[in-house]
């Protein structure tokens, strides 16, 4: 298990993290808040880029900086921004990765063509990475983290600017390998992981907020969502959530502290309105 206790991060006077309490056993674990709100922050202090100013991270009891090259050896870690060689193929690529991570060659091989096989790039494996999509691309990102076939896999907004079809398969692909070990990525996208994550973790004003499973947290809201094609009936105190269009009509679906059902439907929260909810006096 993968545990943070009491852990801070300070940039000088700055205050990222305070005091984040949060253990990681199997599954996907989905890091949740705006821009801004300390998820890469967490995410370098799991890669042991970054260190708490204050607390420790625990990888079964012991300190992960002081396992130092044991931990990385369970690791494999996709940063944001995730540098590659355009006129390498990924085949070369990741042999070139492998090498770094002194794996013996015919394991790196191996390991190399079994995983350009599962990231779906086999039609590719020999074709210079410059004309890839940036969803091909991901995919070799996830390839490369996945060489030492790590017990957690930290993945730091791997979605981002991805299109609609490739954000799919990209979390069919994450769910497909959290399997028998720990996924950890960072999102401020609810409908990448909606399906996918086992747990989510959301952070406010710096400290954790929560982390339970997709439906614990949504029904945290229960009984506050309603709709109503009257919006302009939905002013404060009540708050707007997102409008849809239904049969030529706006409907809109709402947050209230106190019943409606009166003047609106009441609805199921989903993750997309607990997002909203809290995140509602937040720059998102
Ligand atoms: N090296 C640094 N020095 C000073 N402040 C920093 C540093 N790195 C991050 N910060 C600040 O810490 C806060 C958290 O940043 P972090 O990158 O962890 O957020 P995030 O949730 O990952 O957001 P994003 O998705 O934009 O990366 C931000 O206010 C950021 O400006």
């Amino acid at each position: 298990m993968l545990s943070l206790n009491h852990v801070t991060k300070k940039y000088g006077s700055f205050t990222a993290l305070e005091d984040v309490s949060l253990d990681f056993s199997g599954g996907v674990y989905a890091l949740l808040a705006p821009n801004g709100a300390g998820k890469t922050t967490l995410i370098k202090m799991l890669a042991t880029l970054i260190f708490p100013t204050k607390g420790e991270i625990l990888w079964n009891g012991d300190e992960i900086v002081a396992l130092d090259a044991t931990y990385r050896d369970i690791i494999g870690y996709l940063p944001q921004d995730f540098g590659y060689y355009k006129n390498h193929t990924p085949r070369e690529f990741l042999l070139y990765m492998s090498a770094l991570k002194c794996m013996n060659r015919d394991k790196a091989k191996r390991k190399t063509d079994e995983l350009i096989e599962t990231v779906g790039l086999a039609d590719v494996r020999d074709q210079k990475m410059r004309k890839f999509s940036g969803g091909m691309i991901q995919r070799v990102g996830i390839a490369q983290a996945m060489l030492n076939d790590p017990k957690i896999l930290i993945l730091d907004e791997p979605t981002a600017g991805l299109d609609p079809k490739e954000r799919v398969r990209f979390r069919n692909l994450i769910s497909s390998l959290s399997k028998d070990r720990i996924v950890i990525l960072s999102t401020h996208i609810v409908s990448d992981i909606e399906t996918i994550a086992s747990r989510v973790v959301l952070f406010k004003n710096r400290r954790l907020f929560a982390s339970d499973s997709p439906a614990s947290i949504c029904r945290t809201l229960q009984g506050k969502i309603y709709e109503t094609d009257d919006i302009s009936s939905i002013t404060s105190p009540y708050l707007p959530l997102t409008e849809r269009q239904e049969g030529g009509k706006t409907v809109m679906r709402f947050a209230s502290e106190h019943d409606c059902t009166h003047m609106a439907r009441s609805v199921s929260p989903n993750l997309e309105d607990v997002f909203l909810y809290i995140y509602r006096d937040d720059a998102v």
